[in-house]
């Protein structure tokens, strides 16, 4: 060794010892010595000097104008460490035992860093592959991910509210950095996909379907903010874990509930008066309340409740022309839905109104319309013998004395249902997965329908009530075939192929919020829906329906939202609803032919460009 680097070694073995002291020597000051910092809520967590992430207390979230970005529960340091190394061991596990599991969540990993860096390229990437990465960031992955939440949470992103924070939601509302926010997704996390109440980690949900109201409507990414409401959860295995994010607390339920539900809205749309706020995957026995509470008065629309019936419509009418029918004859559809949740009694009320229409648009056409459905539930076949119906339900059950002529009974299940009826349509909503079993698939052989249509619309993958490769093997080749995630199609032999659609509310609600912005429209109405829906429905052409592809391919998304977003303000402006947006006020939007409305929409849309960016001093 030369003199010079025994030299070297003598000088830093020094510095160590000398650093070792003064580190020792200062160690109990500087424990208690705070530090002082130039910066505030957001740029806080994302800076990695200061961030605590959820180790930050609640009085140190209020000074620091943090309230509201951070899940509400406050973790020590020892349980952010167990977190941690719990999901790093999930993921040697998973590598192990679930190698599809495994890929998609790893995709997303990736791709929420890359979100972290890089928000233009994130989307860039998304909007150019989007058939290879919409499975990764919404449905069936973001199910995955929502399950896994606590354990993949790193940045937060969106914002929290508790019911701890009553009385403080019109001020935290202030922590997020955006003045202006065009679209916010929020929900409960009662009822996530089909995977129940998965209480905050639900948040995972606004977020999927915000990264579509970005890639599909480009909506301007700094303009829109994820949600989660955090009124505590009724899954017992989250209440039990110590290391869950969000409250340990049974849900609020009765006015408890609604006083929170109502806080938020008053003050979201305080700060942000042209806000958009989508209701995602609350509980039906909230969806439909919160929906009727609030939709007169606000910019709000239940996507379950909402958007699953206009995509359902687009695709049952596609099935009747598949037919080689003509639309019109949708009326003498015979449907049978399995589910009478929130979507299930959505696409239930819509498609009845659709058929009344078609009708002649009288009670009387309304009423005969009501007898095309039956709803199998978890109680079988709902009639109007069943004891505590829900108000919903109700206008759908059997009468008695009909489905007794047709061998039937109140509770029939749905086997002896499909039986019985022959229908047309097998529509599932039920959250089953496998529901569209080998018996119930057989059944719907005996189908009076030259071409049965199949919506097995549950989501994630998991949930769904049956694969097309089921659906083909056992019904037909000739079956039209839908479903809420997305599957491969199928081969079936001699060179054909069997369609699998994606029946998913992908194809309305970035459209529909687009649209309801650019009108300036105070509220969504059920003629903006039903424009929309028809939209959707009229973009498949005659070729393509008769092939047995009902709704488009995903690689065209932005194009149908641009064409969905279009139609939604036409039916503002006729409704007398439209305000217009920015510059475009009311009397210039007017002006507008189709094809410039096209264009203006599209002009209206973000691409993700880099800004040239200019230093300037505050
Ligand atoms: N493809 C799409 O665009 C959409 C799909 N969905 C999916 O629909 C499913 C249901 O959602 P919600 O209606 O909100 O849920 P929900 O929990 O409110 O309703 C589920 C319904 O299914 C019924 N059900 C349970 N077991 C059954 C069985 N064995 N047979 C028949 N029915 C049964 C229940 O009684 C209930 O009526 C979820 O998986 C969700 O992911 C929801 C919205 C959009
Ligand atoms: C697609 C959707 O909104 C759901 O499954 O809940
Ligand atoms: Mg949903």
């Amino acid at each position: 060794m030369s003199n010079f680097s025994r030299q070297i070694r003598f000088t830093s073995s020094m510095i160590r010892g000398l650093q070792y002291r003064i580190s020792r020597s200062f160690t109990t000051i500087e424990g208690h010595r705070p530090t002082i910092i130039h910066k505030q809520g957001l740029d806080i967590l994302h800076d990695p000097w200061f961030n605590k992430g959820t180790a930050f207390s609640m009085t140190e979230r209020d000074r620091l104008e943090l309230r509201g970005l951070l899940p509400p529960n406050v973790m020590s340091n020892e349980q952010q460490i167990e977190r941690f190394m719990a999901d790093l061991k999930r993921l040697e596990l998973n590598a192990r035992d679930g190698p599809s599991d495994t890929n998609s969540l790893a995709k997303w990993r990736i791709l929420n860093r890359l979100h972290d860096r890089n928000e233009t390229m994130y989307y860039k990437v998304l909007i150019a592959k989007i058939e290879e990465y919409a499975p990764v960031v919404y449905t069936p992955t973001v199910g995955l991910v929502c399950q896994k939440y606590s354990g993949l949470f790193r940045r937060p992103r969106g914002m929290y509210f508790s019911a701890a924070d009553r009385g403080e939601m019109m001020s935290m509302v202030y922590n997020w950095p955006a003045d202006q926010v065009d679209m916010i997704v929020v929900t409960d996390g009662s009822r996530i996909l089909g995977l129940g109440d998965l209480g905050i980690q639900g948040i995972g949900i606004s977020i999927g379907k915000l990264d579509l109201y970005v890639a599909a409507a480009g909506i301007n990414p700094q303009r829109v903010l994820p949600i989660m409401i955090d009124v505590g959860t009724n899954n017992e295995a989250l209440l039990k874990d110590p290391l869950y994010l969000g409250l340990q607390q049974h849900r609020l339920d009765g006015e408890e509930y609604i006083a929170v539900i109502d806080e938020f809205m008053e003050a979201v749309f305080t700060r942000w008066p042209h806000v958009i706020v989508q209701f995602e995957d609350f509980q039906s026995k909230w969806a439909f309340k919160l929906l009727q509470r609030y939709r007169n008065s606000y910019r709000m629309f239940n996507d379950d409740v909402q958007g699953t019936a206009g995509v359902a419509i687009a695709g049952l009418l596609g099935a009747v022309r598949a037919q080689g029918k003509p639309m019109i004859d949708f009326p003498k559809q015979k449907i049978v839905v399995a589910g009478a949740g929130s979507a299930g009694i959505g696409v239930l009320n819509a498609a009845r109104k659709t058929m009344a229409r078609m009708l002649g648009n009288n009670e009387l056409a309304f009423e005969s319309a009501g007898s095309q459905f039956w709803v199998v539930d978890a109680n079988g076949l709902i009639t109007e013998e069943r004891e505590n119906i829900d108000d919903d339900a109700k206008p759908f059950a059997r009468k008695t004395k009909e489905i007794g002529r047709q061998g039937l009974r109140e509770g029939a299940s749905l086997v002896e249902v499909v039986r019985e009826v022959k229908p047309d349509v097998l529509l599932g909503l039920s959250a089953v997965g496998g529901l569209f079993s080998k018996e119930v698939l057989e059944a719907l052989r005996g189908s009076t329908s030259t071409r049965p249509a199949i919506f097995a619309m549950s989501n994630p993958t998991t949930s769904a009530e049956c694969t097309p490769e089921e659906a083909f093997s056992i019904v037909g080749d000739n079956i039209i075939f839908a479903s809420g995630s997305p599957f491969s199609d199928v081969k079936l032999g001699n060179g054909h192929i069997g369609h699998c659609n994606q029946g998913n509310n992908m194809y309305l609600f970035p459209g529909i919020g687009l649209g309801t912005l650019l009108s300036g429209s105070r509220v969504v109405s059920d003629g903006m829906l039903q424009a929309a829906a028809e939209c959707l429905a009229a973009y498949m052409t005659e070729e393509e329906v008769l092939k047995g592809i009902i709704y488009p391919s995903i690689s065209s998304i932005r194009d149908i939202t641009k064409q969905v977003a279009a139609a939604v303000i036409t039916e503002a402006i006729e409704e007398d609803l439209a305000e217009g947006y920015r510059e475009m006020d009311v009397r210039e939007l007017r002006k507008l032919n189709k094809d410039e409305l096209l264009c203006y929409v599209e002009n209206s849309m973000w691409n993700p460009d880099y800004p040239t960016l200019i230093y300037k001093k505050d």
